[in-house]
């Protein structure tokens, strides 16, 4: 699936016009998180599909979730933007933008330079980086150029061998491990328990999928996870505040 996914972006990416650049004032995605008031901090993500699930959502309004997601205590806001597998639009992100104060990270398969830009200039605050999709010597020089654009990154990772094949080269100051596969779509929590060894100490360390309840959350949050990222489960829920509310326990911080 991955390498369809990504067949298909190239087309894409050959086709890429830039758009003017939108006038929106940049939040830092890092510090939203690591200031989080939550157990551990939350990026809600606003996803209608996918393709290991199909449509998520069918009434879907990606302004008004992302408004909610932002009273119910959210951190962050994650936005899918590519269409053809995830149903999402580059819109997305200009429009959310802008009828939230929360920081933007931009969930899209990033394989050219173009897109990091395309990213700044849509009124992104961050970006997703995924180390099964680029080299670690390429992932490296979008990391860059994303900083002097005033992006931070999310390098999302799946094992550990991807891991140290980055550090290597560098420390990412914000790690994701995928708990699901993305070739295989399996997902389980343990890829969070796994992998948190390998984490270095100064990285901001988020576990991404497959999380559902307040007893994932609590597992992963054991795990050493600073920060996590939901979609699937916040979709389904009755309202985006309500699943903010069984996630969290208690309910998040406001
Ligand atoms: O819906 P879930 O299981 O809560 O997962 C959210 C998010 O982690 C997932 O959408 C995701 C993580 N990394 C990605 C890379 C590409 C597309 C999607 C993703």
């Amino acid at each position: 699936m991955l390498n369809k996914i990504i067949e298909t972006k190239k087309e894409e990416v050959a086709q890429l016009v830039l758009p003017p650049k939108e006038s929106v004032k940049p939040v830092s995605f890092f510090n939203a998180l690591q200031n989080t008031k939550n157990e551990v901090a939350l990026i809600a993500e606003v996803k209608k599909a996918s393709p290991s699930k199909g449509i998520i959502k069918g009434n879907f309004d990606p302004i008004q979730i992302a408004k909610e997601y932002e009273s119910g205590g959210a951190d962050a806001i994650s936005v899918l933007t590519d269409s053809r597998y995830f149903q999402g639009k580059r819109e997305y992100i200009p429009a959310i933008k802008k009828a939230v104060s929360l920081p933007i990270l931009r969930k899209d398969f990033i394989i050219d330079e173009n897109q990091v830009l395309e990213s700044k200039l849509i009124g992104a605050d961050a970006i997703l980086l995924i180390a099964e999709v680029l080299e670690a010597s390429k992932l490296y020089e979008f990391y860059q150029f994303a900083t002097e654009l005033g992006l931070d990154c999310l390098v999302e990772i799946h094992s550990s061998e991807a891991l140290e094949g980055i550090l290597s080269i560098f420390t990412p100051k914000i790690i994701g491990v995928n708990n699901r596969n993305l070739k295989t779509f399996e997902v389980t929590l343990e890829q969070t328990e796994t992998i948190t060894s390998y984490i270095p100490e100064e990285s901001l360390f988020i576990s991404e999928s497959g999380i559902f309840t307040h007893d994932d959350i609590l597992r992963v949050k054991k795990a050493g996870a600073k920060a996590v990222l939901v979609g699937e489960s916040l979709m389904r829920a009755e309202t985006p505040a309500q699943g903010i509310l069984t996630l969290f326990g208690a309910g998040a911080a406001q």
